[in-house]
């Protein structure tokens, strides 16, 4: 058994989860449910016997809230997360701060869910899930998996976009599949990858 382990953790609720709002690079606090998520995942990991080497988190508050709070759980509030704007969540443009129903109700179901949950059809003045991925994977190949493959036990704390674009290389997704993986917030996903950077072992603690 190798030592690569990488863990993906999508951020705990934030207060624009809690008011349905289109997020992207807006930077709201985590709810107190949202600090019971991350707290919770940080009780499991630690209760799989992790303990990580390194982390990496996004430049946007509710990550690297939810990264301090797994590691302070897990004893490890001495390790201090890399912070990237690369796994930052996708830019949800001119939608950023407006009501998902409010926008439904202005655009209609069927153009707000292609913005949400098409390929590459990006929301006006954002960035289409197509868009993220070109920004997250060269980061997730130049620094986060360089790091894993050295065998640091590694915690990814991050968004729902920009974890897609990690999940869709490692569980070999195609971008129409990617586009129904939904990520719970505060789910921890465990992998242990090979030397060849493929998956050999996946727990979804989601699941
Ligand atoms: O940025 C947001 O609004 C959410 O974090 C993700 O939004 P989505 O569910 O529309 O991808």
């Amino acid at each position: 058994m190798s030592d690569r382990i990488l863990v993906l953790v999508r951020h705990g609720q934030s207060e624009w989860n809690l008011k349905n709002l289109f997020t992207g690079w807006r930077d709201p606090a985590l709810t107190e449910q949202g600090v019971m998520e991350a707290k919770r995942a940080g009780v499991r990991l630690k209760a799989e016997g992790l303990v990580f080497d390194a982390a990496f988190t996004s430049a946007l508050t509710r990550a690297q809230n939810t990264c301090a709070l797994i590691l302070n759980e897990m004893g490890q509030g001495a390790l201090e997360p890399v912070k990237n704007q690369a796994l930052n969540e996708r830019d949800y443009g001119d939608l950023s701060g407006l009501n998902k129903d409010d926008a439904r109700g202005k655009w209609g179901e069927a153009q707000v869910h292609l913005w949400r949950r098409s390929y590459d059809v990006p929301p006006p003045g954002g960035e289409s899930l197509r868009d993220t991925v070109a920004r997250t994977l060269p980061y997730y190949v130049q620094e986060i998996l360089p790091s894993v493959l050295r065998g640091n036990r590694t915690l990814v704390t991050a968004h729902g976009n920009s974890l897609r674009a990690l999940i869709m290389v490692l569980e070999k997704h195609t971008p129409e599949s990617i586009l129904k993986r939904e990520l719970a917030t505060g789910s921890p996903i465990i992998y242990r990858l090979n030397a060849d950077s493929t998956v050999e072992q996946k727990l979804d603690l989601a699941a």
